[in-house]
Formats: structure tokens, sequence, C-alpha cells
């Protein structure tokens, strides 16, 4: 399989008074498509960081990332956000005043994402998560906290990107609410072919991906996944 994003050589650092306080150390790592990935590890071992370097809301201090080979510079920071990656919040960062349907169609107008029929792709989007027709004319404002992440997924995936990345995106949703969320991204990496890279604190999430990466004092690892392990093992005899 193919790579489509990958971390070459990467180190980042910050600057907090005259100190630098190093949070990735020359790391390595490559992501395809169709996998599911999730990235572990304590508070403030640089899970954010690295995703803000995924989605190129910053940049490495060394080495680079490149998107099918490409640097992500070279393609141009901004467009490499609207049209190549998918970015899901934690606050969902939706706009509150308007309804679920104007905010994935405000979306689409800033992706350059163009359907024949923008609002029928929209619907199909939303419906795909879980949001029902009635729903979708709905104010945000009006919906749960469940419902606006749905909301929030299905406005990344009109960009069609093939990159989707998420910070916590269960943090503040039920246990019943998360576990639907996840089944999203995992039929997005399993039968929609895209990349998907979770954050999250959750064991249970890590355990259902296909790629558990934990960060961890600068440098990452691949921890095996018990429950992949297993199921390896069972197809196998
Ligand atoms: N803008 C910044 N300036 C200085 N230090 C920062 C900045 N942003 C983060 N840090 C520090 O970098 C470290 C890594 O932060 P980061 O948010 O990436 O960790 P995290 O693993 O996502 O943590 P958590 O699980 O608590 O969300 C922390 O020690 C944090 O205090």
């Amino acid at each position: 399989m193919s790579k489509l994003l990958e971390f070459n050589q990467v180190s980042y650092w910050y600057k907090q008074e005259n100190k630098q306080l190093s949070i990735l150390n020359n790391i390595h790592i490559e992501f395809e498509k169709g996998k599911f990935y999730t990235i572990i590890g304590p508070s403030g071992s640089g899970k954010t960081t690295f995703l803000s370097l995924a989605s190129a809301l910053d940049i490495p201090k060394e080495g680079e990332i490149l998107y099918e080979g490409k640097s992500i510079k070279k393609i141009g920071l901004s467009k490499f956000r609207n049209k190549y990656i998918s970015i899901v919040f934690q606050s969902y960062n939706l706009l509150p005043y308007m309804t679920a349907l104007q905010n994935v169609m405000t979306a689409m107008e800033i992706t350059g994402s163009t359907p024949v029929n923008k609002k029928l792709f929209a619907f199909e989007k939303l419906e795909s998560v879980g949001i029902s027709e009635k729903q979708a004319r709905q104010k945000v404002l009006t919906l749960s906290g469940g419902q606006q992440q749905r909301v929030a997924i299905a406005r990344a995936l009109c960009s069609q990107a093939d990159l989707i990345v998420a910070d916590e995106p269960t943090g503040n949703l039920d246990e019943n609410t998360a576990d639907d969320i996840i089944r999203i991204f995992q039929q997005l990496a399993h039968k929609e072919n895209k990349c998907v890279i979770v954050v999250t604190h959750s064991n249970k999430i890590a355990g259902v991906s296909d790629i558990i990466i934990e960060l961890s004092r600068g440098g990452l690892s691949i921890v095996p996944n018990k429950q992949n392990l297993q199921k390896n093992l069972l197809n196998r005899s």
C-alpha cells in the first residue's frame, strides 16, 4: 500500500522562557489510506502538537511532512488544509446559529467542494452519520453534543479529502454515542478507504483502531494492539 502522509525526521519544540521544551525528537512515521490510527500518550506528551503538524496548522522545526511524497510546504499550507485534509475538533467548531445543513454547506463553499447538487450532497453526508433531514434543518444550538459531533464529522466529509484527523472526538460524549462515532471513523477507513488519525485518551478507542501510536518523551512507538493480535491469531488457526 502506498503512503499518504509521512513525517520525515521531524523535530518540534516550544520555547518556554529561555528554555527549549522538546516535544518531538527526530520522528519518522508513515500513514496509509484504508487504516484507522490512534495516537495515545500521557498528558503533555505532544499529541495535539503532532496533530497540528499533521494538519499544517504549524510546521516542524526540523524535518518535513510529505503528502503523497510531496512536501506540504510545497503544496502550500492553506491549500493542503482546504483540499487534502479534514479536521474534526473536540469543540466541534460549528456555527451555532446556523442549521446543521448550513454549516455543512458553508464548509463546502470554503473547501471548493462542487458536487452537482450541493444541498442533496450535504443531506447525504449528514444522513451517513445519523443526522435526519429534520435535525439537519435545526439550528446547531438546539442539537445535543453527540448530534453536534456528527454534524462536525459530516462537515469534515464534505471536502472529500482522503485524510481525516480528529482530536479527542468523543471527549464530551456518553459511551453509546462515543461508540457510534468510533464506528463512523472505522467505516470511513475500511469502507471508504480514508486515512483516519484520531488522538485519544481512551484505551477502548485505541483497542479498536488498526494501529496504535504512542508518544512519549519525544519519541514514538507502535503499540501492539491486543485485540487485533487476537483476531490475527484466530484467523490463522
Ligand atoms: N504554544 C505553546 N507554547 C509553549 N508550550 C506549549 C504550547 N503548546 C503546548 N505546549 C506544551 O507542550 C507540551 C505538549 O502539549 P500538547 O498539547 O501537544 O500535549 P498533549 O499530549 O496533547 O496533552 P493533553 O493530553 O493534555 O491534551 C505540553 O507540556 C504543553 O504545556
